[in-house]
């Protein structure tokens, strides 16, 4: 693609006097830059692009979008094609969608936001819209599933320039719909950028990421953009979770949407379910919908997932399909990797590896556990992720101290931080809930098998926070590491000495 027709519909400050150059990519890092690659820099938090486009120059670049005068006028200098903008991240979607050809409109998008259960309603949407044969795109925190392929995410909401490049191989292959997981962090550094929206979901709001966004209004806030439009028009329909505290920011920011559908179990909803009926792995309840009443039956295991299944089932709708669609679809999906995922043995009692890394989430997970367990014990291992919302580390302690028979904090991602300052400050929670059968052992794999060899005949054993992942980042390095795997491990030595 030549230069002209990468910057067409840009809005460009001013362009450079070089006007020739074949672009054959679009880079936003310096170290993916290739012969032939158009680089953008952006600006962030760590660092600056700006300083990169020297590198960028250097190892092939042969074109330069910026919004700093140096760099512009540095380029320039070297003969190469460079234009000024005002914002690096909108400019970088911008040309990513002529570069790819603007698959953006080629696939009908839903995006979905909230702090927990936007992965498990993605996988659910996904499936809903396969199960009438409609080819899916989907983007989120686990995995990316496109033409046929699956590949691993490194972030729940990539960068434009990445989106576009999924989305263009999608459409290639018969994609007609693409589900995302929006994350606050894509919401509000835009990564997200005019990307038109068709459906958008809220599942819910609660403690996550106070570190990045400083505050829970400003955490809402992000959210909210999504039913704005991100540098697109406000999507067409709005699926939002009435029962949330913060469902009233989200209505108000879906003004512009052509239908607002709330759902919900508590109040009124538009798409309300009723006479839940929750057992391991077998959920049902009665839903009501604009279209009529139906009966839901799912194999997905806890009340969180009755409004995820709402929350999949009206987007679907969203997207045309009917309600004997959503029915006969819903009751064949399967669960999620990572959330409520049982590791089977032959000991009697049940080992749950599940995704909860925020104080919500753990005490849902441990009511779910605790109704299930009957009379038998809830024994909870978890720990706290480091470099991330320190605020969450004593609510999550108190979270698994109120519920739990025995709760073993251990580490969960340390990243930079030390992993025996994070468990003294979740210990603080546990402490503050009186709840004395408290052990803490940092090393996860011993943490988990102390787990499993403490638990009877008819207790459940939640291994919480770390869900699909496949490594634990300590010490700045990622190790291979699965808490199935290592569950799995641990089960298989008790059972070989019963
Ligand atoms: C806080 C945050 O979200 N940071 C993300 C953000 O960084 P940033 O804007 O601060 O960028 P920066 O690191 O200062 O770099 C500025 C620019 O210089 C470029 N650069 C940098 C170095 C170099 O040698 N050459 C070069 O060109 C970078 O590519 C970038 O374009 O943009 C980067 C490029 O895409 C991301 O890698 C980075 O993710 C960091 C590593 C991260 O940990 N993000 C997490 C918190 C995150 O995004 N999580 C959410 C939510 C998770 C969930 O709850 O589901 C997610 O969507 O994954
Ligand atoms: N609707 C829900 N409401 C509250 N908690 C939920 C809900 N759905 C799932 N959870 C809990 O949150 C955990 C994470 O769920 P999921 O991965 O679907 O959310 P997510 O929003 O994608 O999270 P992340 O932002 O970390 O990727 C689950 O393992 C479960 O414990
Ligand atoms: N996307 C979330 C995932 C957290 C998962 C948990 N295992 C942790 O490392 O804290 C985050 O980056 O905050
Ligand atoms: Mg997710």
């Amino acid at each position: 693609m030549n230069w002209t027709e990468i910057i067409a519909g840009v809005p460009v400050l001013a362009v450079g006097d070089a006007a020739r150059a074949e672009i054959l990519g679009v880079e936003y890092d310096s170290r993916a830059v290739r012969a032939g690659s158009l680089f953008v820099a952006m600006r962030g938090e760590t660092t600056d692009g700006n300083r990169y486009v020297r590198a960028a120059l250097d190892a092939g670049a042969v074109a330069i979008v910026t919004d700093s005068r140096e760099s512009f006028a540095f380029a320039d200098a070297r003969g190469v094609p460079a234009a000024l903008i005002a914002d690096g991240r909108r400019a970088l979607a911008e040309v990513s969608a002529n570069f790819f050809g603007h698959p953006e409109r080629q696939v009908k998008l839903c995006g979905i936001t909230g702090t927990n259960g936007k992965t498990t309603t993605a996988f659910l949407l996904e499936g809903l819209l396969n199960s009438v044969a409609r080819k899916c795109v989907l983007i989120g925190t686990i995995e990316t599933h496109v033409a046929g392929a699956v590949r691993p995410s490194a972030h729940t909401t990539p960068e434009s320039r990445d989106v576009l490049a999924i989305f263009a191989d999608g459409a290639a292959a018969g994609a007609t719909e693409a589900v995302m997981e929006m994350s606050s962090h894509a919401l509000q550094q835009e990564r997200v950028w005019a990307l038109p929206v068709d459906v958008a979901v809220f599942t819910n709001l609660t403690q996550d990421h106070l570190d990045y966004h400083g505050t829970m209004d400003a955490y809402a806030a992000a959210k909210a953009r999504l039913f704005e439009g991100v540098g697109a028009a406000a999507p067409r329909v709005a699926v939002i979770n009435a029962d949330d505290a913060y469902a009233a920011v989200m209505v108000a920011a879906a003004k512009d949407c052509e239908t607002r559908w709330s759902y919900g179990v508590d109040g009124a909803a538009d798409f309300k379910a009723s006479d839940v009926v929750l057992r391991a792995g077998a959920t049902s309840f009665v839903m009501a919908t604009p279209f009529g009443d139906a009966e839901v039956t799912s194999q997905l295991t806890g009340r969180v997932n009755v409004y995820n299944l709402l929350a999949a089932v009206a987007a679907a709708m969203g997207r045309g399909l009917t309600l004997d669609e959503v029915v006969a679809g819903a009751a064949a999906l399967p669960p999620v990797p990572g959330r409520f995922e049982t590791v089977t043995n032959a000991l009697g009692f049940s080992v749950v590896v599940d995704y909860a890394h925020t104080d919500d989430a753990l005490r849902n997970l441990i009511v779910l556990a605790r109704e299930l367990a009957g009379e038998a014990r809830v024994i909870t291992l978890f720990g706290c992720g480091g470099d991330r919302d320190k605020t969450k580390r004593p609510k999550m302690g108190r979270a698994a101290g109120e519920g739990s028979d025995v709760v073993i904090v251990t580490s969960d991602n340390p990243r930079s931080e030390d992993p025996a300052v994070i468990a003294d400050e979740a210990l603080a929670g546990v402490r503050e809930t009186g709840n004395m059968s408290v052990r803490v052992v940092l090393d996860r794999a011993a943490a988990i098998a102390l787990a499993v060899n403490e638990a009877r005949a008819g207790d459940i054993v939640l291994i919480a926070g770390k869900g699909h992942e496949k490594t634990q980042t300590s010490h700045g390095v990622a190790m291979p590491f699965d808490d199935v795997a290592v569950a799995a491990a641990a089960l298989r030595e008790r059972e070989a000495k019963a």
